[in-house]
């Protein structure tokens, strides 16, 4: 047959199908008017799990699967719509403005010259820092008034995510208000006079130890974490033995370690982002990076659903990372970062759908990187 005449003939259904979902779309904004009116929730299962059941039975055998799905997407929008209806005056996630001007106390992992130090320079004309060895105490500072705001390393472009902040985003109540992104090359850093040699060990933090570790293979070194590159730098001049620090040349000059290898690291274009965090939310103008943290049921499918509400919202997602949930047989929790911005109706309306929607759901911050 004629490709010309197929596609002719599938324009046809096409124009047939249109009309009926137009058609079905509109009943389905008739039963959301009536589920508002009486206090009904949007989703139905019972409902859906019938209408699957009948489309599937009647379906051809070698259709069966792809009716399921056709139908159940079609559920999905139809959901979708219906929340848009329910939250049609949804009202946006309060804010504060941020306000990064002038001098403010940021609680910063690790010491002078940690590469979270010199993050904070992109963020602030004028700071002080406050220096803690944990990730954690980063978070405990914050939130006991110790430090208006925090910074922490969210994501490296060798190593993957830095699994801790997002345990610890979880875990607290903050938001985070705005991100960064730092070039990094890392350093081995000895004491004066020690030589190459002469090393067997080197301490960083375990992200430092990640992206540099074809040097360290190719070199044979034992590896032990640390806490912080900066704190290990530190460690390495306080120590009698010949061990090394991977750090920045920051950190090594700070405590007069002498480099004896610069560009160390896997990759030449390393990048880490950082995120600055706070109690409240507070968002900049331009801010174009929303965060939010979710899990989803354990059926087949719910990923791929949660992003069909993402797509019917017209808005595009920039990130999604999954992290086990501890204590569990494999439960995940997901963070997804999508562009846009709270105050505006399409993300109002998506953020009161998800937190309805979903078992748990959070909000992470609004943010754009400076
Ligand atoms: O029948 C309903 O209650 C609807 O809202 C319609 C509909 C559908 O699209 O068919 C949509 C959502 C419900 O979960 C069930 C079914």
């Amino acid at each position: 047959m004629d490709l010309n005449e197929l596609r002719l003939q599938i324009n046809d259904v096409d124009k047939q199908m249109q009309e009926l979902f137009t058609k079905r779309m509109r009943l389905c904004f008739q039963v959301a008017e009536y589920k508002i009116a009486n206090d009904l929730p949007v989703f139905h299962k019972d409902r859906e799990k019938e209408i699957i059941n009948r489309v599937t039975n009647d379906a051809p055998d070698d259709l069966k699967g792809a009716t399921r799905v056709y139908f159940q997407t079609m559920m999905d929008i139809s959901k979708c719509l219906q929340y848009q209806q329910f939250f049609a005056n949804a009202d946006s996630v309060p804010y504060k403005p941020l306000i990064l001007k002038g001098r403010h106390t940021v609680a910063v992992p690790g010491t002078n010259g940690s590469y979270n130090h010199i993050a904070c320079s992109n963020l602030f004309d004028d700071f002080e820092p406050i220096f803690h060895e944990d990730f954690e105490d980063i978070f405990r500072a914050v939130s006991e008034g110790e430090a208006e705001f925090g910074i922490l390393p969210i994501v490296n472009s060798t190593a993957g995510s830095v699994a801790q902040t997002y345990e610890l985003m979880k875990e607290y109540d903050f938001k985070i208000c705005a991100g960064t992104k730092l070039r990094i090359s890392h350093c081995l850093a000895v004491k004066r006079g020690v030589k190459f040699d002469e090393i067997e060990s080197v301490y960083s933090h375990e992200q430092g130890l990640q992206q540099c570790s074809d040097f360290i293979r190719e070199n044979n070194f034992k590896t032990h974490r640390y806490a912080n590159t900066s704190l290990a730098a530190k460690f390495i001049k306080d120590s009698e033995k010949p061990y090394a620090a991977i750090c920045s040349e920051n950190a090594a000059e700070q405590f007069g370690l002498d480099i004896l290898r610069k560009n160390i690291q896997n990759a030449t274009d390393n990048y880490t982002k950082f995120i600055l965090i706070s109690k409240e939310t507070l968002k900049s103008e331009n801010a174009n990076t929303i965060s939010v943290c979710l899990a989803l049921p354990h059926q087949s499918s719910s990923l791929y659903r949660l992003l069909t509400k993402f797509s019917v919202a017209g808005l595009n997602l920039s990130m999604i990372e999954s992290m086990p949930i501890a204590n569990t047989d494999f439960d995940v929790v997901f963070y997804l970062d999508f562009h846009g911005a709270i105050d505006t109706p399409e993300v109002a309306k998506l953020l009161s759908e998800l937190e309805q929607e979903l078992s748990y759901f959070k909000f992470l911050g609004n943010y754009e990187e400076v």
